[in-house]
Order: C-alpha cells, then structure tokens, then sequence
C-alpha cells in the first residue's frame, strides 16, 4: 500500500470506534433487512440484491476514505492581486441524512475572498462531494466545508449556502413534499461585513 493509500485507509479507521465489518457481515445484514420488511432474501429477484445494497452503500459513503484538506493542496499564486468574491453556484450533491439515511438531495453555493492564492474551482465541488457522501445532517456539512476551506485556504472570508431536500420529510414522515432547507455558514468578511453577505445572498437567490 502506498502512502497516500495508507492516509485515506487511516482518514476512514479514524472514525470508527470499532473494526470495518467485512462484505459478508454486510450483506448478511441486508438480507435481515429484507426479512424485516417481509420479503424473501433467497427468491430470484432479491438474490443480488445484497451486493447491490453493499456498492450502493460503498458509493453514498466513499466520502469517508477520502481527505477533504488535501484536496485543497495545490493552489495557485499568480493571480495578479485579484481580491474579489469568487463564487462557485449550484453544486449539486446527494447525501443521506444520519437520523434515517433517506437521500438529501441539493446545491451548494461556495464563496470565497482569497488572501494571496486561490484553489481549481474543481477542488470545491469535491470538497463539497466528500463531505456529502457521509452521514450527515444539512448544518454540520454547511459548516465542515466553509470550515475546511477556511483553515486550509486562510483566505479573508467563505460563505457556504446550502438548499437541499430532505427525503425523510418529504417521502416518509411529515411528508411535506415541496420543502426544503436553506443553512448557510459565514466566515471571516462574509460574517463580519453586512454587504459582502448580501452580496453572495443575492447571487445564491437569483438561482434558486
Ligand atoms: N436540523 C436537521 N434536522 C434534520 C436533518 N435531516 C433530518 N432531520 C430531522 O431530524 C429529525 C429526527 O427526529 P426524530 O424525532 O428522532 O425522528 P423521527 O421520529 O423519525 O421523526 P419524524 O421525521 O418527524 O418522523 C426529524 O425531525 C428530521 O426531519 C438535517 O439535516 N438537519
Ligand atoms: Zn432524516
């Protein structure tokens, strides 16, 4: 194993107060599941459906093996002095939420006002990606990513604005179809200066 694989292999363990179970447990696990429900894990249909279930899983959560701070390693420095706003909108992701991990599925807004060095615009939206494809809750990913950024970039500021749906209120439970959640994080000038916010507000609003 390389050292960059031993990094993310420690970034995943990291989190886990106990051992990773293996494919087997897992499956076993989603043929419980099945049972549960009511169903037949052995007739034709559902026979895959346990090493479906495992890579879906693998997919929806791959943010954990992956390290959002070294992402944003390689920045670039020529930029001739440029102090504005840079805005990243609309960032699709889907993520699940930790209570019923049903889907959220939303956009990201990321700004930033750099001090001297900025990132690929790329290296955002993967920011945004590896922390959606965890457990999560809407507010703790706001703030994980504008954090990130924040203490990995230094730079004189970072909005974060989040508009997701949340499956488990809209499918399930209250069923209030046609809502969703808007949390926003502000760093640096973005939380100190009243127009800076406005104006990534406003620029987050005309796309709603
Ligand atoms: N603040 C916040 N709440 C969330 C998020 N995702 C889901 N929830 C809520 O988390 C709460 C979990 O509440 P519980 O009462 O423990 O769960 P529950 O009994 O399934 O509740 P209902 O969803 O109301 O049926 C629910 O109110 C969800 O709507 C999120 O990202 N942020
Ligand atoms: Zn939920």
């Amino acid at each position: 194993m390389n050292s960059h694989a031993r990094r993310l292999q420690a970034v995943a363990v990291a989190q886990l107060p106990g051992e990773r179970p293996g494919r087997a447990e897992v499956e076993q696990a989603v043929r419980t599941m099945i049972r549960w429900a009511g169903d037949d894990p052995a007739r034709d249909g559902l026979h895959d459906t346990p090493d479906r279930v495992a890579r879906a899983f693998a997919e929806y959560f791959s943010g954990y093996a992956q390290d959002p701070t070294e992402i944003l390693q390689k920045t670039f420095e020529e930029i001739e002095g440029y102090d504005e706003m840079i805005v990243l909108r609309g960032v699709r992701f889907e993520s699940h939420c930790e209570h019923h991990m049903a889907p959220i599925v939303g956009r990201a807004w990321v700004a930033y006002i750099p001090q001297g060095r900025v990132v690929g615009i790329s290296k955002l939206a993967r920011v945004v990606d590896i922390y959606a494809k965890r457990l999560q809750i809407q507010e703790k990913m706001t703030a994980q990513i504008a954090n990130t950024i924040n203490d990995v970039l230094k730079p004189e500021g970072v909005g974060v604005i989040i508009k997701a749906t949340h499956h488990c209120m809209t499918t399930r439970g209250a069923h209030k179809l046609g809502t969703d959640l808007v949390t926003s994080r502000m760093l640096g000038v973005f939380r100190d200066n009243a127009l800076t916010r406005q104006e990534l507000l406003g620029l987050a609003n005309s796309d709603a």
